[in-house]
Formats: C-alpha cells, structure tokens, sequence
C-alpha cells in the first residue's frame, strides 16, 4: 500500500455508481496489507450523522447546506479521519469536500470563495491523496437512480441541477489532477472497476 495514498474519496453525482465499488476497493486494499477505516459524508460521527439527517430531509438555502455540511466534516476529521490516519489507517471516504463546491457551489450557485474558505477553516490544509471521481451525464445516472431507489431532496432536482454539479467536479478535477482519477462512470460495472483497479495500481495500491 502507498503511503502517500491513504485517504480516499469517491465523488459523482447521484447514480454514478459510487457505492457499488467502495466495498470491493476496500476489500482490495485490506489483501494488499491495509487497515481500511470506510465512512462517508455528510455523516460518519453521531453529531454528522445528526446533521445528515437534516440536511437530507429539511428545506434550507445553499449557505445553510454548506454550513451543517461542514460542521459535520469538522466534527468527522477531529473524531475519525485525523486520528485513523495518524494511526496508519487507510482512510475510504464516501464524499467529502469537492462535494460541497459541485453540489453548494456549482449546482446551488453558493459563492465559491465563501466554500474555499470554509474549507480552509475546517480542513486545515487536509485534502484527499486520491479521489475516484465516478463522471457520466446526469441522464444516464437518472435512469439509474429511477430504477434503483426512491428520491431524496437532492435526488429529486432536475437534469439541468446534475449537469451543473457535473461540472463543478470537473472543474475540481482541473484544478487538481493528480488528486483526481476520473473513472468514465458510464461504463458496464466491469470496466469501471477495470479503470478503478488500473488507478491503484498506477498509484502502486
Ligand atoms: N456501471 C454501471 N452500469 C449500470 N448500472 C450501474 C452501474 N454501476 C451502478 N449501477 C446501478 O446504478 C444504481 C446506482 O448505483 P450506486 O452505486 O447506488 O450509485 P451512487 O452510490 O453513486 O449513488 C444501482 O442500482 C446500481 O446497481
Ligand atoms: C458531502 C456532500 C453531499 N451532498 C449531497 C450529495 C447527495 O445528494 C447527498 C447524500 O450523499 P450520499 O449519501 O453520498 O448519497 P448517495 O449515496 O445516494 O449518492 O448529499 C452535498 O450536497 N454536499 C456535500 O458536501
């Protein structure tokens, strides 16, 4: 396992296919020698997980999103990221920031240097080593979602809403390329996991 890879993040939009491969790298990992922490976001201590809840199921502004949603990562990184890296753990995280500035800032329309500085505050200089960003266009991950499960707030927003926040990971994937791994999402499972396992092992994970 690469030391300069431990935390990972899995981005995209709703549908992308995201949870469908966070069990199998992880298991990937743990049989090359890791010890994997998985937790996701919004969410991932009792108080986020808390927030969470809100935030999935309240009406609110974009402002109001962005700050429950980095309460919780202040409280996540404290309790659980920090200290799992700091003990050597590998760290899988589903979502985490380049959420906030694809879905607040780009699909919401929150000022991107009020979510850079939020960020700054909260994370203290802490990114991801590696993000999977899972990209495909919005109607193809909506018919996805439409077969697979019921909606929640977000996941009832409109194609337009999932073209915006389409492009604001892309535009955090510009502006950090070796962070980022984007995985045509569109693919069978198969060739996703392909593209998945080709990144790892570039990476030497
Ligand atoms: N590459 C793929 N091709 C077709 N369907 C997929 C693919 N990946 C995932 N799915 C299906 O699409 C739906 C959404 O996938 P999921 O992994 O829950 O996405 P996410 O976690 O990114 O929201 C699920 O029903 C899943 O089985
Ligand atoms: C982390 C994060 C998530 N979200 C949104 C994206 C998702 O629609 C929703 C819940 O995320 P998630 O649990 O990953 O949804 P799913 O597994 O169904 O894809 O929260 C934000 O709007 N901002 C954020 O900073």
């Amino acid at each position: 396992m690469s030391s300069s890879s431990r935390f990972i993040t899995f981005e995209g939009i709703d549908g992308a296919g995201k949870s469908t491969h966070i069990a199998s790298v992880s298991q990937r990992l743990r049989e090359r020698g890791a010890e994997v922490l998985n937790t996701r976001e919004p969410g991932g201590t009792p108080l986020a997980e808390s927030l969470r809840a809100l935030f999935l199921h309240s009406s609110m502004d974009g402002l109001t999103e962005a700050l429950l949603v980095f309460a919780g990562r202040r409280d996540h990184l404290r309790q659980v990221i920090v200290p799992a890296l700091a003990a050597g753990k590998t760290v899988v995280c589903d979502r985490f920031t380049d959420a906030s500035f694809a879905y607040q800032g780009a699909g919401r329309g929150m000022d991107l240097a009020v979510l850079a500085t939020l960020e700054q505050w909260v994370q203290e200089g802490r990114q991801p080593d590696l993000t999977f960003w899972f990209d495909l266009p919005a109607e193809v991950a909506a018919q996805r979602r439409a077969a697979a499960r019921e909606a929640d707030r977000f996941e009832q927003q409109d194609l337009e809403f999932f073209e915006r926040v389409r492009a604001g990971y892309a535009a955090r994937a510009a502006a950090a390329p070796q962070r980022f791994a984007r995985i045509d999402a569109s693919l069978s499972v198969a060739e996703v996991a392909a593209q998945i396992a080709a990144h790892l092992e570039a990476r030497g994970c």
